[in-house]
């Protein structure tokens, strides 16, 4: 199984720094949970990782192999957090040029595939768009899958159906996934990665959650 490691990553904008001591890995075979309040660098993270934003220094490698665009050669693949697919296309044509041919059969027993093959994208709903491009993602070509707030507009039983797909697409992959919905992150993460002050905090106990004032604890 290949691993993706993240180090040494360092950025800033406009001179502050956002990322400063960032190390994280994940395993083909794992879903790596992230977590960390508004604004404190999730997205940027992911974006280095993926080669699309760039940082004053990062090192990305998967076994060892330095990476410098990750989007290149089916490495990796992302959900950005906001929607990516081309309104006014139908579904199906886009899932063709997005799903692994290998993925195909898996991919297009999906419920939510079979309510939206025929429908062009701005005629789905916010829900079902987000499950039908995350679930795009997740059965795309790629070694590693970074989810950048799959859950977002998913109504709680979806989520629910979202998470086994998650865990089934882990034993031949590896995900980083990040979401405000921590309960769904916690339930469906191997580990968990706090992004604290622009550090990456390894997260063994819910309780440190609290103590680094992710959660309130009530
Ligand atoms: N292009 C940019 N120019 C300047 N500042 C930026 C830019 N992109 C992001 N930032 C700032 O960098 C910080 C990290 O943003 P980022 O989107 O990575 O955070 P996040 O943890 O994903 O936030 P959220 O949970 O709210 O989505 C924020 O303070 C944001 O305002």
């Amino acid at each position: 199984m290949k691993e993706l490691k993240a180090d040494s990553i360092q950025l800033e904008f406009d001179g502050r720094k956002i990322l400063q001591s960032i190390f994280l890995s994940c395993k083909q075979g794992e879903v790596l949970g992230l977590l960390g309040r508004n604004g404190c660098g999730k997205s940027s993270m992911l974006k280095i990782i993926f080669g699309t934003l760039t940082a004053t220094h990062k090192y990305v490698s998967i076994d060892g192999e330095f990476i410098h665009k990750g989007y290149l050669n089916n490495r990796i693949a992302y959900l950005p957090q906001h929607n990516y697919l081309p309104a006014g296309i139908r579904t199906e044509k886009l899932a063709r040029i997005i799903v692994d041919p290998q993925s195909w059969k898996a991919f297009t027993n999906l419920p939510v595939y079979q309510k939206s093959y025929n429908k062009a994208v701005d005629e789905l709903s916010g829900g079902q768009l987000r499950q039908l491009e995350t679930m795009m993602i997740i059965h795309s070509k790629a070694e590693f899958i970074l989810l950048d707030e799959p859950f977002t507009h998913i109504s709680p039983i979806q989520a629910d159906e979202f998470k086994p797909v998650i865990r089934a697409c882990a034993k031949r992959k590896g995900i980083i996934i990040t979401d405000h919905q921590y309960y769904n992150i916690l339930d469906v993460s191997d580990r968990i990665v706090l992004l604290h002050n622009g550090e990456t905090k390894q997260i063994t106990n819910k309780d440190e959650l609290v103590t680094y004032g992710y959660i309130s604890g009530l």
